[in-house]
């Protein structure tokens, strides 16, 4: 028995990470095993890799290159064997994530976002991306009222704009597995749309 695969994305303070507990509560009461993970990151050797992708200056082909280094280590340690053993992984971003900045925001040939996902899994993708979308102002705002912004987050209203178009387009491409989640609403209404969006997929 294989479990599913569900990855959350939306531009930086879009809201994608005050949903994953929710997510998780509601799967866990229809009986569902969960496991929550992120990227970059989910491993020992990823959180590694992931603090050096949000606080080091790097060349942009060694920052996608070392996205999907840590994604490599993911699928392997975490994402494979627990669908393997029927549990359902909820991934806070995915390779999604790296077409959105590394070339949407970045500039990177879509077509080497390809070729590295082709090479690093070739026959996995998410049974469901939620896609939590929010104009650039309101991301902004919240990023602004709760923390001290990391690398990405310093990036100008510019480098947004590209990513959140790029993440749009991706949700158009592939219509069978995205669902985008207007993020403006209050949290109350958006759990209770990604409730009836589960529910389709129990
Ligand atoms: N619908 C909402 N209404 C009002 N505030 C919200 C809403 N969703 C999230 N927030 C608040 O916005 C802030 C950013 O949310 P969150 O950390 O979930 O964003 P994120 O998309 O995961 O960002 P990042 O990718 O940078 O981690 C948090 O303080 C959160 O409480
Ligand atoms: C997986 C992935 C992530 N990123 C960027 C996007 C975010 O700014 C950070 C992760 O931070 P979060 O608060 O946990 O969302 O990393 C990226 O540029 N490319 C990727 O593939």
């Amino acid at each position: 028995m294989q479990g599913k695969f569900i990855t959350f994305e939306g531009i930086d303070g879009a809201g994608k990470s005050t949903h994953i507990g929710f997510v998780t509560d509601y799967l866990a009461s229809r009986g569902k095993q969960i496991v929550s993970s992120r990227e970059p990151g989910g491993t020992p050797l990823g959180e590694k890799l992931r603090d050096l992708l949000l606080h080091e200056k790097m060349h942009l082909e060694t920052e996608a290159l070392l996205m999907f280094a840590s994604r490599r280590e993911h699928i392997a340690q975490v994402i494979a064997p627990n669908l393997a053993a029927g549990k359902w992984v909820l991934s806070d971003r995915f390779t999604d994530a790296s077409f959105a900045y590394q070339s949407g925001g970045r500039g990177l040939p879509r077509a080497k976002m390809e070729a590295l996902e082709a090479w690093v899994h070739p026959e996995l993708q998410p049974d469901l991306t939620l896609l939590f979308d929010v104009p650039l102002e309101v991301a902004r705002q919240r990023l602004d009222a709760t923390r001290t912004l990391d690398k990405f987050e310093r990036e100008q209203a510019d480098f947004f704009a590209k990513c959140r178009a790029e993440y749009l387009r991706r949700a158009e491409q592939f219509p069978g597995r995205f669902v985008v989640v207007d993020s403006t609403g209050s949290i109350a209404d958006i759990q209770a749309s990604l409730a009836h969006v589960l529910e389709k997929l129990l």
